[in-house]
């Protein structure tokens, strides 16, 4: 068994065949029906496949200094004295207790909240820090516009102070996910994680003696011994398995109220991925998957950096009886196409408030994602079955 990836190629085949269908019939009097149809099912495959966003991404990278960017962050992870004059004029995020500054727009759109270097001075004066405490932010990145961006934990500042004088709010980053777009979340998970591995590794676990950080925060040194200690993101795997026409979510226990995700478990040492995924929907439901399909990964800062990796998967629809390992689930059930789509469609603004019956994890997330490229694979089947029915009446093969 092996990771199958969706090529190129197979996307063309899939294109291919439908598009071969719709012009076998494009000389019956049925136009607009089958434009419908077809417009419809090319859709909601381009969406399946992620093409739109692959095409922005090939675009925005061949245009926009993709590569000098990338070698401008490379230079500051790495050169103290390069890092430290980037730190002058630079976008820096604050977060206090790992919880990141939101603030809302004008519109009244929540975002993560980010300050000039000289203004956040001024900031921490007013609430009785010293300036120069911003050296100890951390390299998170840079702009489109090639601006680094810095993240700095202000946990010893009095809260309420300190959101009096930036006008934010600090928001658990879980909460935090269901205010802001996708890619804020992703830079504000970022910054939470560097933070907290730095938090946690302040001391070699080969000597015992502290570690100090180079200035960029892309690593620590134990001066004892040499070692180099880098952040590290631990594996796991997440799957979305379907029968065919439903797809199986679970729940643990410590979820909120009325979530169910896709099944997902840490990578063991000397797994593969593919193992990993047997393993885990073994364990967790008692089912033998096949057909794995990669879709994608995710950083996931919790609890301490996971590296998602995030893929579908089938079972046989003959053997689809779930047998959950109650230490690790409080439960697990197939869903229908129907009951997805209302879910997706109704995200909850604050789930742990007023709880819906039935919610996934938000749009962030990556098992947001592997559940609506589902939906639209299973919405394109429809679409698919509908065109070639009606196709079928047209020749008189209709049974
Ligand atoms: N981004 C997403 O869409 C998404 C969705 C679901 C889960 N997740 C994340 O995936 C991760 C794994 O989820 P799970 O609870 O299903 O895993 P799991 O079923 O493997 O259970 C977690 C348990 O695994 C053990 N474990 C083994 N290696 C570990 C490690 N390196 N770090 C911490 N615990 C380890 C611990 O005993 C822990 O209690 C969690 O971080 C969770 O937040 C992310």
């Amino acid at each position: 068994m092996h990771l199958a990836m969706i090529t190129g190629d197979q996307f063309c085949a899939d294109f291919g065949q439908v598009k071969r269908a719709y012009c076998f019939h494009e000389h019956k009097n049925n136009h607009d029906y089958l434009n419908k149809q077809f417009i419809v099912g090319i859709l909601a495959m381009l969406q399946s496949f992620k093409l739109f966003n692959n095409c922005n991404l090939v675009f925005s990278r061949s245009c926009s200094g993709y590569v000098s960017r990338t070698r401008y962050l490379m230079r500051l992870k790495e050169d103290d004295e390069a890092c430290r004059e980037a730190l002058k004029f630079a976008n820096v995020l604050l977060y206090h207790k790992l919880a990141p500054l939101l603030q809302k727009t004008r519109s009244g759109v929540c975002k993560v909240a980010s300050f000039k270097t000289a203004d956040l001075k001024q900031i921490l004066e007013k609430v009785g820090k010293d300036k120069h405490f911003i050296n100890e932010s951390f390299l998170l990145g840079c702009t489109d516009k090639s601006e680094p961006q810095f993240s700095l934990e202000v946990g010893e500042v009095e809260r309420s102070a300190l959101e009096q004088e930036c006008r934010g709010t600090f928001v658990d980053l879980r909460k935090a996910f269901f205010m802001i777009t996708p890619s804020e979340s992703a830079l504000a998970a970022k910054g939470q994680a560097l933070l907290r591995w730095h938090q946690t590794n302040g001391f070699c676990s080969a000597t015992g003696q502290p570690t100090t950080r180079n200035q960029s925060g892309s690593f620590r040194v134990c001066q004892s011994s040499g070692i180099t200690y880098y952040p590290k993101m631990s594996p796991v795997v997440i799957v979305l398995v379907s029968d065919g026409s439903r797809c199986l979510l679970a729940r643990q226990a410590m979820f909120p109220p009325g979530m169910y995700s896709a099944l997902s478990g840490f990578c063991d040492m000397g797994e593969s991925v593919e193992e990993a995924l047997h393993r885990e929907v073994a364990e967790e439901v008692g089912l033998e998957v096949e057909n794995l399909q990669y879709s994608g990964s995710q950083h996931w800062p919790f609890p301490q950096s996971s590296f998602m990796l995030a893929c579908h998967a089938t079972v046989n629809p003959n053997k689809t009886q779930v047998n959950i390992d109650k230490a690790e689930l409080e439960d697990a059930r197939w869903f229908t196409l129907e009951e997805i789509t209302t879910a997706l469609q109704n995200p909850p603004r604050n789930p742990r408030e007023q709880p819906p019956v039935f919610w996934v994890p938000p749009s962030y997330a990556i098992a947001n994602q592997l559940i609506r490229e589902w939906a639209n694979q299973q919405q394109l089947l429809r679409s698919t079955h509908r065109l070639k029915f009606r196709m079928d009446q047209q020749q008189g093969f209709s049974h």
